[in-house]
């Protein structure tokens, strides 16, 4: 009887603490005075998003709409609550001007959480990412990326050559999900390790075919990413690794294995795991660059001062440059694959963009009288950066992203009102939602490259377009993703017309997942040989 009544009583016991956890942080934001979604104890706003009946952008922009003009409102990501910011002057004021209280995404991820990847540049915290973005941002550098454009021209040449191939034995019909990560994985794989994977020619290429399982997570994954949603307490607790052994050995064997031989052997190669091993032997530095504001390149990032402190953190081990190899490789392909999915899908849809577009491919094809196309002419194109631009505003392949808190903050609204935001309190930003806001675009939904036009461009507002983010913490590699998508877009449209076909869906809608960013029905498009200039 006395054992009954001890597990009646643990099980009350458990139960209240559990429901106690679920339900600590319900007042937040009412404690705050801003406006707020309601919760749901355990699963925050996050029901609909569990049970597929909304897909990630809906989760976003349907308690944006409801509440864009308080400029600060909240959202409980399962039962952890997040300050939404929907105003660019105070995105501007969280990522570049009081950066020093925002510097980190979201400490918990750390070593508990998954020993390696906590290692990466995304993941690292306070003074070691402050450090290590230092060590790393010399790789980037516009002289950097000249040097990798040769091995990327080679790649987008291979692409074209293989469905021009196509074409001579019928429609060309491009399943862009399926297609552009061939290019995309060869590219970044062989500009960061050095090596190609044959994945454009090569259906079974082994290389694409472990980046598209990398790309969609396992069962297993999914269910430590919904523990960890859930319990980040409990998850750590259960031991826990997000890593699996098998991406684990492949970038060991890249990098490490890699750079040690190297070394051993003198061996030099024009890639990233060649300047990892500089930034190992501390022989990395950044040097003169291309004047940028000669280049036509709107969306790229400026690179800030880290304001490192501590310019000599020694203890970085072997594993933590292979973290970077890993992340560049993971956080390169499919970002910059989506961009290429949106831009044929716009173009394809968009035919007087298209021509316009073609116009000024077809002039750079004149001037470059059969040479092949160099960084520079690229990066001259100016309609093309707009085309690419506007993509990128228009489906924005990182559609949020965030800060933590890491020194408590009074953030000062508009209206006189003081919110007290705590050290570790999160931030979201939502980067699609805000994209299509009339208040900073107007007719938001339409594709218009127009808006980055020279005359237009001056009056798109600091914090109102962040498709690679802003501030120290932006994207480091978005010169090496615009290079990449614009090589392939002038590369492929030098030959072929962006078509309609039967496949093209009407309208762009992802699959309603928590884990996963994947369009519905796909995205189809037509390539048809082009008269002229063939
Ligand atoms: C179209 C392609 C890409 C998009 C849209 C994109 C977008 C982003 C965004 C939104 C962030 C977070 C920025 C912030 O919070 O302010 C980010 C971070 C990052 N991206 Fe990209 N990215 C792209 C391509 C790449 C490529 C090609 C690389 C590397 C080769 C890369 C490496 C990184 C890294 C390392 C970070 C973390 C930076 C840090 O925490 O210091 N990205 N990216």
């Amino acid at each position: 009887m006395d054992t009954y009544l001890l597990i009646i009583w643990a099980v009350i016991f458990l139960g209240y603490f559990i429901y106690k956890k679920a339900t600590k942080n319900l007042k937040f934001f009412e404690k705050h005075g801003i406006p707020y979604e309601k919760p749901l104890p355990f699963f925050g706003n996050s029901l609909k998003l569990l049970m597929k009946k909304e897909n990630m952008i809906e989760s976003i922009v349907n308690p944006y709409e409801k509440f864009k003009n308080s400029f600060v409102y909240g959202v409980f990501g399962m039962n952890i609550p997040n300050f939404v910011i929907s105003d660019p002057e105070l995105i501007k004021q969280i990522t570049i001007k009081d950066f020093d209280s925002f510097v980190n995404h979201d400490k918990s991820f750390n070593e508990d959480v998954d020993k390696f990847s906590s290692k990466m540049l995304f993941t690292l915290v306070d003074e070691k990412w402050r450090h290590m973005r230092t060590v790393l941002s010399p790789i980037f550098t516009s002289s950097k990326m000249k040097m990798m454009f040769g091995i990327l021209s080679e790649c987008a040449n291979e692409f074209v050559e293989h469905h021009e191939e196509k074409a001579k034995h019928g429609k060309v019909i491009v399943n862009c999900v399926e297609t552009y990560p061939r290019y995309t994985v060869d590219g970044i794989s062989t500009a960061v390790l050095g090596f190609k994977g044959d994945c454009i020619k090569n259906e079974d290429s082994k290389l694409y075919k472990f980046a598209m399982r990398m790309r969609k997570p396992t069962f297993i994954t999914n269910i430590k990413i919904m523990i960890f949603l859930i319990s980040r307490w409990f998850y750590v607790k259960l031991g826990l690794q997000m890593t699996l052994k098998e991406v684990y050995d492949f970038f060991y064997n890249a990098i490490i294995k890699v750079m040690n031989e190297r070394e051993e052997k003198g061996i030099f190669r024009p890639d990233v795991v060649q300047l990892l091993l500089q930034a190992r032997q501390g022989q990395l530095q950044k040097e003169s660059d291309i004047n940028e504001k000669e280049l036509s390149n709107f969306s790229a990032n400026i690179e800030y001062d880290t304001g490192a402190q501590n310019k000599k953190i020694t203890n970085w081990t072997d594993e933590h440059y292979m973290a970077q190899g890993f992340l560049f490789f993971a956080a390169g392909f499919d970002t910059t694959n989506t961009l290429l999915q949106i831009t044929s899908y716009c173009l394809a849809k968009n035919k007087e963009v298209q021509d316009e577009l073609i116009r000024e491919i077809d002039d750079v094809l004149q001037e470059l009288d059969a040479k092949p196309i160099t960084y520079e002419a690229l990066h001259k194109m100016k309609y093309l950066d707009m085309v690419i631009s506007e993509a990128l505003r228009i489906w924005p392949p990182a559609f949020a992203t965030s800060r933590q808190c890491n020194k408590d903050y009074d953030l000062k609204l508009k209206d006189g009102k003081v919110i007290k935001i705590k050290d570790g309190d999160l931030i979201l930003i939502p980067t699609y939602a805000i994209h299509h806001d009339e208040r900073f675009f107007t007719n938001p939904e339409k594709f218009d490259p127009l808006r980055f036009s020279d005359e237009n461009k001056e009056s798109i507002a600091v914090g109102s377009y962040i498709p690679f983010g802003l501030g120290p913490r932006a994207c480091i590699g978005s010169r090496f993703a615009l290079m990449e998508a614009k090589l392939l877009i002038f590369n492929v449209m030098s030959k072929f017309t962006m078509e309609v076909c039967d496949k093209t869906t009407e309208k762009l809608e992802l699959v309603p997942s928590m884990t996963e960013v994947t369009f519905k029905n796909g995205i189809f498009v037509e390539y048809r040989p082009r008269k002229k200039n063939n």
